[in-house]
């Protein structure tokens, strides 16, 4: 039984959520899965670093308490040392999980490339490195025969950027639109219970849906990077993110919410890009009140949804958990499942090379 080794880099909400996972479903998943996982390397600001190359024991170290770090523990260390762990540890797969920058997409980008450099495959869900950076990294692994996985950029483990390169295959996709923050769509819908801003944004941290700042769920930076990846992995065009106008919803005042529920609309803050005649794209990011009839108006609590445009079928929509630390822990999964089916395959492509080569089967 094949097993592949991981490290863990960074050790927030959507980590340790994928270390429970492993942990205590490590049977059904090798069974479901034909492999299994170990994690032989985590590092966070918060607790260090930690090398163990037989396998972490993921129970213990899941019931550190708060504050607790890993200096104690062989081959731990109270200092991250993110570039020396990445670089050195043993692991096959490294996860990036660790706080979306929305500017330039640092430290977790390097994070990326180092990972890559040093032959290891990445998963990450982290928003920066794919929005800013993605066809440096991409070309980087495929130089060298790595996978550089992201499902969880956007829609959290709802396989929204495979369904779009998988399942749409001989249409021309003219937009996507969407509802793309699981904090603003949920905070949204508090707020029309009788939520203030404030409580609504709380409950959002406290249920793992949150960026560690929320400032980039209610004012939009969260969905512009969104956007430009969209734009990017199915619309095949790069936006700049100074180029996407954006409006988050601060600004909805209880007045607008109650005005519009009156008349039957509900605010929600969407996302879109649109190809243009010139072979460019025209994107935004705005707060809209829509109509009750709207395929979006119904998409409520952390639940995302994004409408394809597309020439032969019109509009074809999607909807699934937009956030959450297990939803999301499950795009991590399901990257690694693409992982192990391409490693696959390019060991079956090795193998049938070497038999043509000597003329004869192994
Ligand atoms: N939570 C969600 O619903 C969700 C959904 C999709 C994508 N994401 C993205 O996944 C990533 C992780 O999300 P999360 O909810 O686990 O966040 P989190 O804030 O719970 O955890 C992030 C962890 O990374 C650590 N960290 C930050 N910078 C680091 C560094 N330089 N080196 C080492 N550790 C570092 C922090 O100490 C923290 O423990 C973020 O980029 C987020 O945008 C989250
Ligand atoms: N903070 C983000 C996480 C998913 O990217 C959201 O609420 O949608």
């Amino acid at each position: 039984m094949r097993t592949y080794d991981l490290a863990l880099i960074g050790f927030g909400g959507v980590s340790r959520a994928l270390a429970e996972l492993i942990s205590s479903d490590a049977e059904r998943l090798t069974r479901q899965l034909g492999f299994s996982l170990r994690v032989v390397a985590i590092t966070d600001l918060a607790f260090g670093s930690l090398v163990q190359p037989d396998g972490i024991d993921l129970a213990a170290v899941l019931a550190m308490p708060r504050g607790a770090d890993f200096s104690a523990l062989p081959g731990g260390s109270a200092d991250p040392r993110n570039h020396d762990v990445i670089q050195d540890c043993p692991a096959d797969i490294v996860v990036e999980a660790t706080f979306t920058n929305p500017v330039d997409g640092q430290p977790a980008a390097s994070h990326v490339r180092w990972a890559l450099e040093s032959g290891k495959h990445v998963t990450t869900t982290n928003k920066g490195p794919v929005a800013l950076h993605a066809r440096a990294l991409t070309a980087l692994a495929e130089e060298r025969g790595l996978s550089f996985e992201f499902e969880g950029a956007v829609l959290s483990g709802t396989p929204i950027l495979r369904f779009a390169q998988q399942m749409l295959p001989g249409l021309t996709t003219t937009s996507v639109e969407g509802i793309l923050n699981g904090t603003s769509n949920y905070v949204l819908g508090r707020r029309e219970a009788g939520a203030t801003l404030e409580a609504a944004i709380r409950e959002a941290q406290e249920l793992g849906y949150a960026e560690a700042d929320p400032t980039a769920d209610i004012e939009g930076s969260d969905v512009r990077l969104k956007v430009a990846i969209l734009a990017q992995q199915v619309l095949g065009v790069d936006v700049s993110l100074a180029s996407i106008d954006t409006q988050g919803i601060s600004g909805i005042s209880d007045a607008d919410i109650r005005e519009a529920s009156e008349q039957g609309l509900r605010w929600k803050l969407i996302g879109s890009a649109t190809r243009t005649d010139d072979g460019g794209v025209t994107a935004a990011v705005r707060p809209v009140a829509l109509g009750e009839e709207h395929p979006l108006a119904g998409i409520a609590g952390a639940t995302n949804a994004v409408t394809f445009t597309t020439n032969l079928l019109g509009q074809v929509t999607v909807s699934g958990p937009g956030a959450g630390r297990v939803e999301t822990a499950y795009a991590l999964l399901s990257d690694i499942i693409a992982i192990d089916a391409a490693t696959r395959t390019s060991e079956r492509a090795a193998a049938a090379e070497l038999v043509d080569l000597v003329g004869v089967t192994l």
